[in-house]
């Protein structure tokens, strides 16, 4: 029996900069029809990991494979398509120029009229790519990563410049190549749009993966909820800075229910224990609600606790 292998797997995987260890002895599987976003702040190696998966950087130590041969020769097969963040559109050529070249070095072209079709790009077709504007450059880009029948997408920010319309666009293009198979891997800063289109999360922190699963189990690795509750009168700030398993505590008088006192929002690890001591104290929240993390906090929360673990 034939096993097939990962789309792509990093044994081990560490590259460093002078002092800087961007990627830190990185391991991870990608399989086939998986759509992944790679989180994680600023420097945190995102960038350096999608470079290490196009062997566009060597490893120090460890291995890359994707389709379990190298990096290159995974890309020389055509089995990827890449959009980068910057860079890479050559100057004095017209968009149709650029895409058609794209189509001719694929193993397994589509039609460039097809191409340009798909990444919205066919009215600007003969416009130069040194003229375009940040968001036009960015579907050109893209048209690039699709100009033939890859297996794996690599995207590194895809939507950034990207005005609403485009980038609801550009995701219903990416949704369809992965309902036809591709494997899609993401980074982004948008976290709403990991929530919404990524079946798997990773979040990178200085090159380590802190976390990997869904939104969902992201949100709950982060282990903590929402509790928000409206307050008559004056507030005891430092009785409420007492309640347990707060992590965090704000007080506003701005957004509340007409006719009622300050507004109190909460993080807390343990929302039933913290609600049961705000009782305690003798208060009588109203319109209480309690909720769970979006990915957003669920991602600040995450990596501000392993901010504090190591340093
Ligand atoms: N060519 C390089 N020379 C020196 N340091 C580098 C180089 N490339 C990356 N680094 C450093 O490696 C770390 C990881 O950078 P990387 O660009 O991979 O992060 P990132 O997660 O993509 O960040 P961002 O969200 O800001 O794009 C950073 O500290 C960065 O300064």
């Amino acid at each position: 029996m034939t096993t097939t292998p990962p789309v792509v797997e990093f044994d081990q995987v560490s590259k460093g900069f002078g002092d800087v260890r961007a990627v830190d002895g990185l391991s991870l599987a990608l399989h086939p029809g998986e759509t992944v976003a790679l989180l994680g702040p600023n420097g945190a190696g995102k960038s350096t990991t999608l470079d290490l998966l196009l062997g566009l950087k060597y490893a120090d130590s460890g291995t890359v494979r994707v389709f379990g041969t190298s990096p290159r020769e995974a890309i020389v097969a055509g089995r990827v398509g890449a959009m980068l963040q910057s860079g890479g559109l050559m100057d004095e050529v017209t968009v149709a120029e650029l895409v058609g070249l794209a189509c001719e070095l694929h193993p397994r072209p589509y039609r460039p009229a097809d191409v340009l079709a798909r990444a919205g790009v066919t009215q600007i077709a003969d416009r130069k790519v040194d003229k375009l504007s940040g968001g036009q450059a960015q579907r050109v880009r893209f048209a690039l990563a699709t100009a033939g029948d890859s297996d794996l997408i690599v995207l590194d920010e895809p939507t950034t410049g990207m005005d609403v319309t485009t980038r609801r666009a550009f995701w219903a293009t990416m949704r369809e190549q992965a309902d036809q198979g591709r494997t899609v891997l993401f980074a982004t800063h948008y976290l709403e749009e990991a929530d919404a289109i990524a079946d798997r999360v990773l979040v990178l922190h200085r090159g380590r993966l802190l976390a990997d699963g869904t939104a969902a189990e992201i949100k709950a690795k982060a282990g903590a909820r929402r509790i928000s509750f409206d307050l008559d009168g004056e507030i005891d700030e430092p009785a409420l800075r007492t309640l347990p398993f707060l992590t965090t505590l704000t007080v506003s008088n701005s957004g509340s229910a007409a006719g009622s006192g300050p507004t109190v929002r909460i993080q807390s690890a343990d929302a039933d224990a913290t609600v049961h001591a705000v009782y305690a104290l003798g208060l009588y929240p109203r319109n209480l609600e309690v909720a769970g993390l979006g990915l957003e906090q669920a991602f600040v929360t995450l990596t501000a606790a392993e901010e504090a673990r190591t340093s």
